[in-house]
């Protein structure tokens, strides 16, 4: 159920980076089509070789991608696999990881995070109608298609990336410096429902308000797990509305948390509130 793209279609160039148990690099692929020679700007995803025995995981992360279309989630074109050698192809997003972008940025107003927001909700909504669990939601797995331009105001528009290996074989280790991403119930069940990735967007919120800034960033690993022990909230933000809604989304009983559609009305009024009139005014030049 996938493309096998040929190695030697693949020119590899840097290194982008690397996720868990992977590396990224930017490259291309040559296809021929109608007897032209196209040539495609890709990311290169790459299984570690000491990690081969997570092929299938890899690759079923990729296919989930691939078997649902989506306009913000990420595109994989196939896949690669040669000698050792595990490698999944990706639409080359042109901005990057969102945190990263976020912490780069100075200037991103109230009303493009939101609308940020209301993307990745869709994306879920969509995933949600499907019954399908995604297990990954966080701002680094926020592609960044289009910057958007304040003066043009013109938005910005993300794509949902592959959700990698899964949480069973990633180790106890990976999964604990994923909170506060993953929801608390992962850490016994190591099993991924659609009532997790309301949880972790309720992080992603966090960290899109914060300017990229990773939550408890500096818990180490058992203060993280005294973090789910102790039933705790992350720091709640000035604007109580939107706080809510995170603090509804990151309730420790799964059943209790939204719906995407209700999210997604809670965006849509706070997009309209007259607080994000009133926080436009800290981003209009003086
Ligand atoms: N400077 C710069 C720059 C870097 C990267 C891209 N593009 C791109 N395209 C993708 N399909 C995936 C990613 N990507 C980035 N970090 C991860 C790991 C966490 O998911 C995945 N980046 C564009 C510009």
């Amino acid at each position: 159920q996938f493309h096998m793209i040929k190695h030697e279609d693949l020119t590899w160039s840097e290194s982008l980076g690397q996720g868990s148990f992977t590396h990224i690099f930017r490259g291309s692929k040559t296809d021929q089509r109608d007897g032209v020679t196209h040539s495609t700007e890709v990311l290169l995803k790459v299984l570690d070789a000491n990690h081969k025995n997570c092929w299938e995981s890899f690759f079923e992360a990729a296919s989930l991608m691939s078997q649902i279309s989506h306009k913000h989630l990420l595109l994989v074109y196939g896949i690669s696999v040669h000698k050792s050698k595990n490698i999944m192809v990706q639409e080359f997003v042109k901005h990057g990881a969102l945190d990263l972008y976020l912490k780069k940025s100075t200037s991103v107003s109230v009303s493009w995070k939101l609308d940020v927001a209301k993307q990745l909700a869709c994306a879920l909504n969509f995933l949600e109608e499907k019954n399908i669990a995604h297990g990954n939601i966080c701002a680094k797995n926020l592609l960044l298609a289009r910057e958007g331009d304040p003066s043009t105001d013109n938005s910005p528009f993300i794509k949902l990336s592959d959700p990698g290996i899964s949480m069973a074989l990633l180790g106890k280790d990976v999964v604990l410096d994923r909170i506060p991403w993953v929801a608390p119930e992962v850490l016994n069940t190591l099993e991924i429902e659609l009532e997790c990735d309301k949880w972790s967007f309720g992080s992603t919120l966090w960290e899109i308000f914060n300017n990229g800034e990773a939550p408890l960033q500096g818990l180490d690993p058992i203060h993280k797990q005294q973090f789910y022990e102790h039933f705790s909230n992350l720091p709640a933000l000035e604007w109580t509305e939107l706080a809510d809604l995170i603090s509804q989304c990151m309730q420790y009983q799964p059943e209790l948390r939204p719906s995407c559609r209700s999210i997604i009305r809670q965006l849509n009024s706070l997009i309209t509130s007259d607080y994000e009139i009133l926080h436009a005014s800290d981003t209009l030049p003086k």
